[in-house]
Protein backbone atom coordinates (compact mmCIF):
# COMPACT_ATOMS: atom_id res chain seq x y z
CA UNK A 1 0.00 0.00 0.00
CA UNK A 2 2.76 2.39 -0.56
CA UNK A 3 2.54 2.99 -4.07
CA UNK A 4 -0.94 4.61 -4.97
CA UNK A 5 -1.53 5.07 -8.82
CA UNK A 6 -3.69 8.19 -7.76
CA UNK A 7 -3.26 10.13 -4.56
CA UNK A 8 -5.64 13.16 -4.31
CA UNK A 9 -4.33 15.51 -1.12
CA UNK A 10 -6.32 18.80 0.78
CA UNK A 11 -7.75 19.22 -2.73
CA UNK A 12 -9.99 22.26 -2.14
CA UNK A 13 -12.51 23.91 -5.02
CA UNK A 14 -13.93 27.26 -4.85
CA UNK A 15 -16.89 28.54 -7.36
CA UNK A 16 -17.25 32.08 -7.78
CA UNK A 17 -20.50 33.36 -8.31
CA UNK A 18 -22.74 36.97 -7.94
CA UNK A 19 -23.35 35.28 -4.42
CA UNK A 20 -19.93 35.01 -3.23
CA UNK A 21 -17.31 31.97 -3.09
CA UNK A 22 -18.61 28.83 -2.62
CA UNK A 23 -16.22 26.38 -1.31
CA UNK A 24 -17.36 23.00 -2.79
CA UNK A 25 -14.49 20.43 -2.09
CA UNK A 26 -12.52 21.20 1.48
CA UNK A 27 -9.65 19.19 1.82
CA UNK A 28 -10.35 16.41 0.14
CA UNK A 29 -8.17 13.08 0.18
CA UNK A 30 -8.82 10.04 -1.63
CA UNK A 31 -6.61 7.19 -3.01
CA UNK A 32 -6.85 4.80 -4.77
CA UNK A 33 -4.08 1.43 -5.05
CA UNK A 34 -3.19 -0.10 -8.64
CA UNK A 35 -6.07 -2.64 -9.41
CA UNK A 36 -8.13 -1.17 -7.36
CA UNK A 37 -11.63 0.07 -7.72
CA UNK A 38 -12.86 2.82 -4.83
CA UNK A 39 -16.23 4.27 -5.30
CA UNK A 40 -16.91 8.16 -4.02
CA UNK A 41 -20.31 7.83 -2.55
CA UNK A 42 -22.75 10.76 -1.77
CA UNK A 43 -25.52 12.81 -1.94
CA UNK A 44 -26.81 15.10 -5.12
CA UNK A 45 -24.21 18.25 -4.72
CA UNK A 46 -21.61 16.77 -2.37
CA UNK A 47 -18.72 17.51 -5.02
CA UNK A 48 -18.41 14.00 -6.35
CA UNK A 49 -18.68 14.95 -10.24
CA UNK A 50 -16.08 18.48 -9.30
CA UNK A 51 -13.63 15.72 -7.35
CA UNK A 52 -13.99 14.26 -10.90
CA UNK A 53 -13.36 17.18 -13.34
CA UNK A 54 -10.36 17.79 -10.75
CA UNK A 55 -8.67 14.57 -11.15
CA UNK A 56 -10.22 14.90 -15.58
CA UNK A 57 -8.25 18.03 -16.29
CA UNK A 58 -11.89 18.92 -16.84
CA UNK A 59 -13.02 21.73 -13.93
CA UNK A 60 -14.57 24.64 -15.69
CA UNK A 61 -11.76 27.52 -14.96
CA UNK A 62 -13.37 29.83 -14.21
CA UNK A 63 -16.31 29.99 -12.35
CA UNK A 64 -13.91 27.05 -10.76
CA UNK A 65 -10.67 27.61 -8.77
CA UNK A 66 -8.02 25.11 -7.56
CA UNK A 67 -7.52 26.95 -4.20
CA UNK A 68 -4.97 24.20 -3.29
CA UNK A 69 -3.93 20.35 -3.59
CA UNK A 70 -2.58 17.54 -5.25
CA UNK A 71 -3.55 15.18 -7.51
CA UNK A 72 -0.64 12.65 -7.92
CA UNK A 73 -0.83 10.56 -10.54
CA UNK A 74 2.32 7.48 -10.31
CA UNK A 75 3.84 10.28 -7.84
CA UNK A 76 3.99 13.45 -10.19
CA UNK A 77 1.31 16.10 -9.61
CA UNK A 78 -0.64 16.86 -12.01
CA UNK A 79 -1.57 20.16 -11.09
CA UNK A 80 1.43 21.04 -11.21
CA UNK A 81 2.24 19.63 -14.30
CA UNK A 82 0.10 20.40 -16.74
CA UNK A 83 2.12 18.52 -20.09
CA UNK A 84 1.93 15.17 -18.12
CA UNK A 85 -1.56 16.02 -17.17
CA UNK A 86 -2.60 16.09 -20.98
CA UNK A 87 -0.83 13.06 -21.35
CA UNK A 88 -1.84 10.56 -18.52
CA UNK A 89 -5.41 11.99 -19.85
CA UNK A 90 -4.88 10.98 -23.12
CA UNK A 91 -2.96 7.96 -22.47
CA UNK A 92 -4.14 6.53 -19.17
CA UNK A 93 -7.48 7.88 -18.19
CA UNK A 94 -10.55 7.08 -19.36
CA UNK A 95 -13.95 8.59 -18.07
CA UNK A 96 -17.49 7.07 -18.69
CA UNK A 97 -20.21 9.34 -17.59
CA UNK A 98 -23.50 9.68 -16.82
CA UNK A 99 -25.78 10.36 -19.66
CA UNK A 100 -24.84 8.62 -22.95
CA UNK A 101 -26.60 11.10 -25.24
CA UNK A 102 -24.52 14.21 -23.84
CA UNK A 103 -21.49 12.43 -25.66
CA UNK A 104 -22.20 10.66 -28.58
CA UNK A 105 -23.03 12.31 -31.35
CA UNK A 106 -26.77 11.72 -32.86
CA UNK A 107 -25.16 12.57 -36.40
CA UNK A 108 -21.94 9.81 -36.66
CA UNK A 109 -22.56 6.22 -36.56
CA UNK A 110 -21.11 3.90 -33.30
CA UNK A 111 -18.34 2.53 -35.41
CA UNK A 112 -16.96 6.36 -36.52
CA UNK A 113 -17.19 7.97 -33.24
CA UNK A 114 -15.44 4.30 -31.74
CA UNK A 115 -12.91 4.65 -34.68
CA UNK A 116 -12.44 8.83 -33.87
CA UNK A 117 -11.60 7.80 -30.33
CA UNK A 118 -9.26 5.40 -31.13
CA UNK A 119 -7.43 7.37 -33.54
CA UNK A 120 -7.91 10.86 -31.70
CA UNK A 121 -7.88 10.59 -28.21
CA UNK A 122 -5.02 12.12 -26.34
CA UNK A 123 -4.23 14.36 -29.30
CA UNK A 124 -5.24 17.72 -27.82
CA UNK A 125 -4.80 19.98 -31.38
CA UNK A 126 -6.43 17.77 -33.96
CA UNK A 127 -6.00 19.58 -37.30
CA UNK A 128 -7.83 19.12 -40.68
CA UNK A 129 -4.82 17.70 -41.96
CA UNK A 130 -5.08 15.00 -39.75
CA UNK A 131 -8.46 14.27 -40.37
CA UNK A 132 -7.56 14.19 -44.24
CA UNK A 133 -4.86 11.61 -43.70
CA UNK A 134 -6.72 9.62 -41.71
CA UNK A 135 -9.61 9.03 -43.62
CA UNK A 136 -6.89 8.41 -46.72
CA UNK A 137 -4.92 6.33 -44.13
CA UNK A 138 -4.39 2.94 -44.26
CA UNK A 139 -6.74 0.37 -44.61
CA UNK A 140 -5.37 -2.34 -42.41
CA UNK A 141 -5.23 0.57 -39.39
CA UNK A 142 -8.87 1.21 -39.63
CA UNK A 143 -9.59 -2.43 -39.85
CA UNK A 144 -7.88 -3.20 -37.17
CA UNK A 145 -9.87 -0.74 -35.16
CA UNK A 146 -13.08 -1.99 -36.35
CA UNK A 147 -11.90 -5.07 -34.94
CA UNK A 148 -10.69 -3.81 -31.94
CA UNK A 149 -14.58 -2.50 -31.54
CA UNK A 150 -16.13 -5.52 -32.41
CA UNK A 151 -14.48 -7.20 -29.78
CA UNK A 152 -15.04 -4.83 -26.82
CA UNK A 153 -19.06 -4.19 -27.70
CA UNK A 154 -18.76 -7.85 -27.90
CA UNK A 155 -17.06 -7.97 -24.77
CA UNK A 156 -20.05 -5.76 -23.32
CA UNK A 157 -22.24 -8.36 -24.63
CA UNK A 158 -23.99 -5.94 -27.18
CA UNK A 159 -26.19 -8.55 -29.45
CA UNK A 160 -24.76 -8.27 -33.20
CA UNK A 161 -21.89 -6.05 -32.66
CA UNK A 162 -21.01 -6.00 -36.43
CA UNK A 163 -24.50 -4.20 -37.29
CA UNK A 164 -24.49 -2.16 -34.31
CA UNK A 165 -20.75 -0.14 -35.34
CA UNK A 166 -23.53 0.94 -38.72
CA UNK A 167 -26.09 2.47 -36.33
CA UNK A 168 -26.72 5.63 -34.82
CA UNK A 169 -27.42 6.23 -31.21
CA UNK A 170 -31.11 6.87 -31.22
CA UNK A 171 -31.45 3.86 -32.98
CA UNK A 172 -30.27 1.93 -29.43
CA UNK A 173 -31.51 1.43 -25.88
CA UNK A 174 -30.73 2.90 -23.47
CA UNK A 175 -28.91 0.31 -22.16
CA UNK A 176 -27.14 -0.40 -25.48
CA UNK A 177 -25.32 3.25 -25.50
CA UNK A 178 -24.58 2.61 -22.15
CA UNK A 179 -22.90 -0.45 -23.49
CA UNK A 180 -20.88 1.48 -26.35
CA UNK A 181 -20.11 4.19 -24.07
CA UNK A 182 -18.32 2.09 -21.74
CA UNK A 183 -16.68 0.21 -25.04
CA UNK A 184 -15.38 3.70 -26.27
CA UNK A 185 -14.08 3.94 -23.02
CA UNK A 186 -11.80 1.08 -23.10
CA UNK A 187 -10.81 1.06 -26.63
CA UNK A 188 -7.60 2.68 -26.25
CA UNK A 189 -6.49 0.39 -23.31
CA UNK A 190 -6.43 2.86 -20.18
CA UNK A 191 -5.00 2.09 -16.59
CA UNK A 192 -7.25 4.55 -14.86
CA UNK A 193 -11.28 4.68 -15.37
CA UNK A 194 -13.12 6.61 -14.04
CA UNK A 195 -16.87 5.98 -14.20
CA UNK A 196 -19.22 9.25 -13.16
CA UNK A 197 -22.55 7.45 -11.89
CA UNK A 198 -23.03 5.77 -15.31
CA UNK A 199 -25.70 3.39 -14.28
CA UNK A 200 -28.13 5.89 -12.75
CA UNK A 201 -30.18 6.26 -15.53
CA UNK A 202 -30.62 2.61 -16.15
CA UNK A 203 -33.64 0.35 -15.07
CA UNK A 204 -32.23 -2.23 -12.10
CA UNK A 205 -31.66 -5.13 -14.57
CA UNK A 206 -29.83 -3.68 -16.45
CA UNK A 207 -27.69 -1.30 -14.16
CA UNK A 208 -26.58 -5.05 -12.65
CA UNK A 209 -25.38 -6.22 -15.94
CA UNK A 210 -23.13 -3.44 -16.50
CA UNK A 211 -21.66 -3.48 -13.32
CA UNK A 212 -20.84 -6.69 -14.02
CA UNK A 213 -20.07 -6.57 -16.92
CA UNK A 214 -17.52 -3.44 -15.99
CA UNK A 215 -16.29 -5.06 -13.06
CA UNK A 216 -15.30 -8.70 -14.86
CA UNK A 217 -13.15 -6.13 -17.66
CA UNK A 218 -11.50 -4.13 -14.38
CA UNK A 219 -10.38 -7.78 -12.79
CA UNK A 220 -9.05 -9.23 -16.42
CA UNK A 221 -7.39 -6.11 -16.78
CA UNK A 222 -6.12 -5.19 -13.60
CA UNK A 223 -7.39 -1.58 -13.86
CA UNK A 224 -7.54 1.00 -11.34
CA UNK A 225 -11.49 2.57 -11.13
CA UNK A 226 -13.11 5.98 -9.51
CA UNK A 227 -16.53 4.80 -9.48
CA UNK A 228 -18.79 7.85 -8.26
CA UNK A 229 -22.88 6.91 -7.15
CA UNK A 230 -25.04 8.30 -4.85
CA UNK A 231 -26.25 4.82 -4.27
CA UNK A 232 -24.22 2.71 -1.86
CA UNK A 233 -26.03 -0.59 -2.83
CA UNK A 234 -24.19 0.06 -6.68
CA UNK A 235 -21.03 1.01 -4.93
CA UNK A 236 -21.19 -2.50 -2.89
CA UNK A 237 -21.63 -4.27 -5.66
CA UNK A 238 -18.23 -2.78 -7.57
CA UNK A 239 -15.78 -1.52 -5.15
CA UNK A 240 -13.07 -2.74 -3.48
CA UNK A 241 -13.11 0.51 -0.92
CA UNK A 242 -15.55 3.23 -0.18
CA UNK A 243 -14.92 6.77 0.14
CA UNK A 244 -18.03 8.38 2.01
CA UNK A 245 -18.31 12.33 0.98
CA UNK A 246 -20.49 15.05 2.74
CA UNK A 247 -20.56 18.23 1.59
CA UNK A 248 -17.24 18.45 -0.21
CA UNK A 249 -15.74 16.46 2.36
CA UNK A 250 -14.77 12.90 2.73
CA UNK A 251 -15.99 11.75 5.77
CA UNK A 252 -15.26 8.08 6.20
CA UNK A 253 -13.44 6.08 4.35
CA UNK A 254 -13.15 1.99 4.69
CA UNK A 255 -12.90 -1.22 2.88
CA UNK A 256 -16.38 -2.00 1.29
CA UNK A 257 -16.91 -5.03 4.01
CA UNK A 258 -16.25 -2.45 6.58
CA UNK A 259 -18.41 0.41 5.88
CA UNK A 260 -21.54 -2.26 5.43
CA UNK A 261 -20.73 -4.23 8.57
CA UNK A 262 -19.36 -1.51 11.02
CA UNK A 263 -20.47 2.04 9.43
CA UNK A 264 -18.91 4.85 11.62
CA UNK A 265 -20.14 8.11 10.72
CA UNK A 266 -23.61 9.10 11.41
CA UNK A 267 -23.78 10.10 7.94
CA UNK A 268 -22.46 6.53 6.66
CA UNK A 269 -25.58 5.46 9.28
CA UNK A 270 -27.74 7.33 7.37
CA UNK A 271 -26.93 6.25 4.11
CA UNK A 272 -27.23 2.83 5.01
CA UNK A 273 -30.93 3.36 6.53
CA UNK A 274 -32.17 4.68 3.43
CA UNK A 275 -30.71 1.38 1.08
CA UNK A 276 -34.21 0.08 -0.32
CA UNK A 277 -34.85 -3.07 1.64
CA UNK A 278 -37.00 -5.04 -1.00
CA UNK A 279 -39.07 -2.58 -3.09
CA UNK A 280 -36.81 -0.78 -4.44
CA UNK A 281 -37.81 2.78 -3.56
CA UNK A 282 -35.34 5.10 -2.90
CA UNK A 283 -36.02 7.25 0.65
CA UNK A 284 -34.41 10.42 1.32
CA UNK A 285 -32.81 8.50 4.16
CA UNK A 286 -31.74 11.36 6.45
CA UNK A 287 -33.23 14.82 7.18
CA UNK A 288 -32.57 18.19 5.47
CA UNK A 289 -30.33 18.63 2.77
CA UNK A 290 -26.81 19.77 1.89
CA UNK A 291 -25.80 23.23 3.20
CA UNK A 292 -25.28 26.24 1.25
CA UNK A 293 -21.58 26.37 0.29
CA UNK A 294 -21.05 30.22 0.83
CA UNK A 295 -21.54 29.78 4.28
CA UNK A 296 -21.16 26.13 5.40
CA UNK A 297 -22.02 25.39 9.17
CA UNK A 298 -19.43 25.58 11.29
CA UNK A 299 -17.53 22.66 12.69
CA UNK A 300 -18.96 19.69 11.31
CA UNK A 301 -20.45 20.09 7.90
CA UNK A 302 -22.77 17.23 8.83
CA UNK A 303 -23.81 18.89 12.32
CA UNK A 304 -27.06 20.25 11.85
CA UNK A 305 -28.33 17.07 10.33
CA UNK A 306 -26.89 15.06 13.05
CA UNK A 307 -28.87 12.74 15.24
CA UNK A 308 -25.72 12.43 17.34
CA UNK A 309 -24.30 15.55 17.44
CA UNK A 310 -22.24 17.08 20.67
CA UNK A 311 -23.05 20.51 21.53
CA UNK A 312 -20.48 22.66 21.69
CA UNK A 313 -18.10 20.28 19.84
CA UNK A 314 -19.79 19.73 16.60
CA UNK A 315 -21.71 23.26 15.62
CA UNK A 316 -18.19 24.88 16.26
CA UNK A 317 -14.58 22.69 16.06
CA UNK A 318 -13.45 21.60 12.91
CA UNK A 319 -13.12 17.61 12.59
CA UNK A 320 -10.17 16.26 11.51
CA UNK A 321 -9.87 12.56 9.55
CA UNK A 322 -9.16 10.53 12.43
CA UNK A 323 -7.50 6.75 12.15
CA UNK A 324 -9.43 3.88 13.37
CA UNK A 325 -7.22 0.83 13.13
CA UNK A 326 -5.32 0.10 10.31
CA UNK A 327 -6.98 0.80 7.19
CA UNK A 328 -10.04 3.03 8.34
CA UNK A 329 -10.63 6.38 8.79
CA UNK A 330 -13.86 8.78 9.96
CA UNK A 331 -13.82 12.43 10.40
CA UNK A 332 -16.31 12.71 13.38
CA UNK A 333 -16.00 14.28 16.63
CA UNK A 334 -17.67 10.82 18.48
CA UNK A 335 -14.05 8.91 17.17
CA UNK A 336 -10.97 9.96 19.09
CA UNK A 337 -7.23 10.27 17.74
CA UNK A 338 -5.77 6.89 17.94
CA UNK A 339 -9.05 5.54 18.88
CA UNK A 340 -9.10 1.10 18.93
CA UNK A 341 -11.15 -0.58 16.50
CA UNK A 342 -12.68 -1.99 19.21
CA UNK A 343 -13.43 1.47 21.43
CA UNK A 344 -15.13 2.99 18.06
CA UNK A 345 -17.37 0.03 17.55
CA UNK A 346 -18.58 0.48 21.14
CA UNK A 347 -19.53 4.46 19.87
CA UNK A 348 -20.58 3.04 16.72
CA UNK A 349 -23.13 0.56 18.02
CA UNK A 350 -24.22 2.60 21.02
CA UNK A 351 -27.54 3.46 20.86
CA UNK A 352 -28.54 7.03 22.04
CA UNK A 353 -25.89 7.52 24.73
CA UNK A 354 -24.53 10.51 23.12
CA UNK A 355 -27.48 12.24 22.11
CA UNK A 356 -26.86 16.04 22.46
CA UNK A 357 -29.06 17.63 24.87
CA UNK A 358 -30.33 20.07 22.55
CA UNK A 359 -31.15 17.86 20.01
CA UNK A 360 -33.60 15.10 20.85
CA UNK A 361 -33.37 11.89 17.96
CA UNK A 362 -35.02 12.74 15.35
CA UNK A 363 -36.70 10.57 12.78
CA UNK A 364 -34.56 8.89 10.39
CA UNK A 365 -30.71 9.17 10.42
CA UNK A 366 -29.08 6.14 11.17
CA UNK A 367 -27.30 6.41 14.69
CA UNK A 368 -30.83 6.38 16.98
CA UNK A 369 -31.64 3.05 14.65
CA UNK A 370 -28.54 1.42 14.60
CA UNK A 371 -29.32 -2.61 15.90
CA UNK A 372 -26.99 -4.63 17.87
CA UNK A 373 -23.84 -4.00 19.89
CA UNK A 374 -22.48 -6.86 17.25
CA UNK A 375 -21.10 -4.54 14.46
CA UNK A 376 -22.92 -6.70 11.92
CA UNK A 377 -26.07 -5.16 10.20
CA UNK A 378 -28.86 -6.28 8.03
CA UNK A 379 -28.59 -3.72 5.36
CA UNK A 380 -30.39 -5.71 2.69
CA UNK A 381 -28.91 -4.08 0.04
CA UNK A 382 -28.72 -6.99 -2.47
CA UNK A 383 -31.52 -5.31 -4.30
N1 LIG B 1 -19.84 25.00 -13.07
C1 LIG B 1 -20.19 25.30 -11.81
N2 LIG B 1 -20.41 26.57 -11.44
C2 LIG B 1 -20.75 26.89 -10.17
N3 LIG B 1 -20.90 25.98 -9.18
C3 LIG B 1 -20.71 24.70 -9.49
C4 LIG B 1 -20.35 24.28 -10.82
N4 LIG B 1 -20.21 22.93 -10.82
C5 LIG B 1 -20.49 22.54 -9.56
N5 LIG B 1 -20.78 23.58 -8.76
C6 LIG B 1 -21.10 23.53 -7.31
O1 LIG B 1 -20.55 22.37 -6.77
C7 LIG B 1 -21.52 21.63 -6.06
C8 LIG B 1 -21.22 20.16 -6.21
O2 LIG B 1 -21.49 19.77 -7.55
P1 LIG B 1 -21.18 18.32 -8.11
O3 LIG B 1 -21.61 18.32 -9.53
O4 LIG B 1 -19.78 17.94 -7.83
O5 LIG B 1 -22.15 17.41 -7.23
P2 LIG B 1 -22.32 15.83 -7.31
O6 LIG B 1 -21.94 15.27 -5.99
O7 LIG B 1 -21.63 15.30 -8.50
O8 LIG B 1 -23.90 15.71 -7.46
P3 LIG B 1 -24.79 14.75 -8.42
O9 LIG B 1 -24.93 13.46 -7.68
O10 LIG B 1 -26.07 15.48 -8.53
O11 LIG B 1 -24.07 14.61 -9.73
C9 LIG B 1 -22.85 22.07 -6.65
O12 LIG B 1 -23.86 21.99 -5.70
C10 LIG B 1 -22.58 23.51 -7.02
O13 LIG B 1 -22.79 24.34 -5.89
NI1 LIG C 1 -22.25 14.49 -10.27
Amino acid sequence: MTNPLLEVSDLSVEFESYEGTHRVLNDVDLTIEEGETVALVGETGCGKSVTAKSIMGTLPRPPGKITSGNIRYRGTDLLANRAEHDRVKGEEMSMIFQDPMTYLSPVYTVGSMMADVATYSGNADVSWFDVLKNLLGRREERESIRERSIELLERMHLPDPEGALDKYPVQLSGGMRQRVIIAMALINEPTFLLADEPTTALDVTVQNQILDLLREHVTDRNLSMLYITHNLGVAREIADKICIMYAGEIVEVGSTDEIFDAPLHPYTRGLLDSIPKLTGFEGDGIDGQIPDYTNPPRGCRFHPRCPAAIAGTCDSEPVEAHAVGESRSVGCHLYEDGMSMDDAMAVATSDATYWSEERPPSAKAGVGSASSGTGTRETGGDQ
